[in-house]
């Protein structure tokens, strides 16, 4: 049984389904993974109990912008309806399809706006699977008892290798060396081509990506300066400035490692660039927002900016295709005349490593929040977790309430369940939204629906899930 968004309670008596249950073809769900992730944080239990709220057949999940296999394969074991489109949908399509399933699965592209979510009426959690959330209304979500979850860091070191590469192509202007060359003209010059060695580098943004670039660089014998919001420890012998504009200032090449956020929003623009050295160079690998594009183009026609290199755009194309020109961003264009610019189509985290790490990471996420209600690692609930429940304590039942951190409400919650055996049982809020996880022993499933259906009749209530 699960909550009032019309997932329907199976109908076998609990014996049947602890039957079902020891036979679920769900062991892949507790294998470990090879990259770490976050099933790591949970400490296995042997001969737990794979609570399943409903007959895995019934989950449907839609998953959208070409999901890594390796996390499309953990959902389809579980025995989910599994729905795989290698491009994300426009608005209209999306709202067409997001209307029936319970699990959605994106990366960048996909947007997912109140507008959105409002038609969402049966979906109980969202998979990015990649590191940015801000494609999604976290608060919205949060408040209609939707969990996001992401993959923090499986993709970080790939950025920062990239962006390794790009700081030495800059330098030595290989993109255009190698136009040249496809264009049949040798064209042999060492006039302000660079090593890179003694150099220095300015992180915008110390945090996953920042800090692994941060060693990378050191490695080759640059000097490393950064600026972030927050007061954070330097590795090796990084630097940390207080001010943008100083960062700018001093660094030769510039790298951006920021989320998408209001403040993050146009911050390298024509007063930061006017800052910056002559000669010097500058990266985004993080959103599209960050940079003003029409500002670096003067900025690099002016020769202030000797190379740049853009992996990120303020309007990406949906799947791949001849779509960036422009109609999709009115600058295309004049981007493409400029020397000394690499753009790429948004492939920091592109590689092999990274999308299967990310691909396990993910799916086991949500596999864990459908069949367990475990929301650690939740990017925009409260981090709730109990431990499994065992196949010797088949008569017990897993009450989730999801509900308005409003005063008096657990009083009202502990007199519906009050009246059973609380094995364990733990609740903690964010922000205005509360997440409740209690087991319960010795329960029939007229207790379950008598539980479920008291708990849904509260006023509190965003969404009751009962596993069993
Ligand atoms: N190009 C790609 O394929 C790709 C891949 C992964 C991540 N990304 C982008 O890169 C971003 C950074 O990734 P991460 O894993 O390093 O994130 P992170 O959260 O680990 O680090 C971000 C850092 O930025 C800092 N920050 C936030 N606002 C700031 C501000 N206004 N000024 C200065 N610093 C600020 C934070 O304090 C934090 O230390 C992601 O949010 C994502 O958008 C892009
Ligand atoms: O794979 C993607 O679409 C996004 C990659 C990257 O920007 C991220 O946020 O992890």
């Amino acid at each position: 049984m699960t909550s009032a968004r019309d997932i329907r309670p199976r109908q076998d008596d609990l014996a049947a389904q602890a039957q079902y249950l020891a036979t679920s073809p769900s062991a892949s769900f507790h294998s470990p993974s090879s990259h770490g992730s976050a099933l790591t944080r949970t400490i296995p239990v042997l001969n737990a109990k794979h609570l399943k709220p409903f007959a895995t057949q019934d989950i449907k999940v839609l998953l959208l912008e070409n999901v890594n296999v390796a996390g499309r394969e953990i959902l389809q074991q579980q025995g989910y309806q599994v729905e795989f489109l290698k491009s994300s949908l426009p608005e209209d399509q999306l709202i067409e399809k997001i209307r029936d399933v319970h699990v959605i699965g994106i990366r960048s592209k996909t947007k997912l706006t109140e507008r959105v979510l409002k038609e969402a009426k049966n979906l109980i959690v969202i998979g990015c699977f990649c590191i940015g959330t801000n494609q999604v209304d976290l608060q919205y979500a949060a408040e209609q008892g939707i969990a996001v979850f992401n993959s923090p860091f499986s993709n970080s070191r790939s950025v920062a290798e990239l962006v390794i590469g790009e700081i030495i192509a800059l330098a030595r202007q290989l993109g255009d060396r190698s136009n040249e060359m496809h264009n049949g003209t040798w064209n042999k010059v060492s006039n302000k081509c660079w090593e890179i060695r003694g150099k220095t580098l300015g992180i915008i943004g110390y945090g996953h990506i920042g800090a692994q670039l941060s060693v990378l660089a050191e490695a080759m014998g640059m000097s490393v300066i950064f600026y972030d919001v927050l007061n954070l420890m330097s590795l090796g012998t990084a630097r940390q400035v207080e001010t943008l504009d100083q960062l700018m200032a001093e660094a030769d090449f510039i790298t951006c490692h920021v989320p998408e956020l209001a403040e993050t929003k146009g911050m390298i623009g024509k007063p930061q660039f006017e800052k910056m050295k002559t000669g010097s160079y500058l990266i985004n690998a993080s959103r599209g927002t960050v940079v003003d594009i029409p500002a670096l183009i003067d900025a690099m026609r002016s020769g202030r900016v000797a190379g740049a290199a853009l992996d990120v755009y303020p309007n990406e194309p949906a799947g791949n295709g001849d779509y960036f020109n422009n109609e999709l961003n009115e600058w295309g264009n004049d981007l493409r005349s400029l020397k000394n610019l690499i753009l790429t189509p948004h492939i920091g985290g592109s590689t092999e490593e990274a999308q299967s790490a990310i691909g396990v990471e993910v799916a086991q996420a949500l596999t864990r929040y459908v069949n367990e209600g475990t929301t650690l690692g939740a990017v925009n609930l409260p981090e709730v977790t109990l431990r499994s429940l065992t196949m010797d304590e088949p008569n017990h039942a897993r009450v989730i309430y999801i509900h308005k951190n409003i005063p008096g409400v657990l009083r009202k919650v502990n007199e519906v369940i009050g009246d059973h055996n609380v094995d364990k049982q733990m609740t903690d809020s964010r922000g205005d939204v509360a997440y409740l996880m209690a087991d319960i022993s010795n329960v029939s499933a007229a207790v379950i629906k008598d539980l479920y259906e008291r708990l849904e009749s509260l006023n509190s209530r965003i969404m009751t899930r009962i596993l069993y």
